[in-house]
């Protein structure tokens, strides 16, 4: 199975992109997904972080308050790093086990959708390409605010993330979202004649 990590940041058009790659034949993984699945109610992940963060951010029904929780763990990059600490290795098994499945299942491609990729590094391995998506900070902000974030959350996300020079460095292919949705997507096609429908 082709693996394909596909980087970018907080409102970088990475969800966009790898909604294209399914549609062209890809098998997907989100870790934002994979990130909200380990927080479920009782789990391990989910006592963890209550015991870290504080028990108010339990919800009467037992689901997380996500919110609140952002709101704590995107105020410092101390506690950004404690939050990661505790839900990385859930995450990574769970993502292990998905491409055991697809491999298991035939898939010929999967893309991986990996919004913060130096957490990932130790990961790599896994993957035979590192497609990222790079979009200018304006235009990102824009995308953002159009989706109902709030300046302030965007900023305080991205300050945590990895930089475009480093999502750069580390990507064996780029895709420049800084124009139209058109254009975005024909560059998603050219990748995949390229690199997959050969
Ligand atoms: C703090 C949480 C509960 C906030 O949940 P929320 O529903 O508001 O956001 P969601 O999970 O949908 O993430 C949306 C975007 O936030 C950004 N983001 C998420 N975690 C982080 C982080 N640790 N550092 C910087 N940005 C982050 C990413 O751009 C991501 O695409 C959640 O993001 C979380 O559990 N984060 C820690 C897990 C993690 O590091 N996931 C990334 C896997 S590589
Ligand atoms: N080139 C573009 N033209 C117009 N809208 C765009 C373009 N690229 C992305 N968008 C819009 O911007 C928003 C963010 O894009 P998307 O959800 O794909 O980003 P993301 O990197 O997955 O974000 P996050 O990681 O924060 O969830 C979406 O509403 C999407 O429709």
């Amino acid at each position: 199975m082709y693996v394909v990590f596909l980087a970018g940041g907080v409102a970088s058009g990475k969800s966009t992109v790898a909604r294209e790659l399914e549609r062209l034949g890809a098998a997907r993984i989100d870790l934002d997904a994979l990130s909200r699945e380990v927080l479920t109610p009782q789990s391990a992940c989910l006592k963890e972080v209550v015991r870290v963060f504080g028990g108010d951010l339990l919800l009467p029904d037992g689901t997380l308050d996500r919110t609140l929780l952002a709101a704590r763990a995107f105020a410092s990059g101390e506690a950004v790093h404690r939050l990661e600490v505790i839900e990385l290795p859930y995450i990574k098994r769970l993502l292990d086990g998905r491409l055991q499945e697809l491999r298991a299942a035939g898939a010929r491609v999967c893309v991986v959708e990996v919004p913060l990729l130096d957490r990932m590094e130790d990961q790599l391995d896994r993957a035979d390409e590192v497609l990222c998506v790079v979009s200018p900070p304006g235009v990102r902000l824009a995308h953002a605010l159009d989706r109902g974030m709030t300046e302030e959350d965007f900023l305080a996300r991205r300050a945590h993330q990895p930089s475009d020079a480093y999502l750069r460095g580390h990507a064996t292919s780029i895709i420049e979202n800084a124009g139209s949705l058109d254009s975005l997507l024909r560059q998603v096609q050219l990748w995949w004649d390229t690199h997959v429908g050969r």
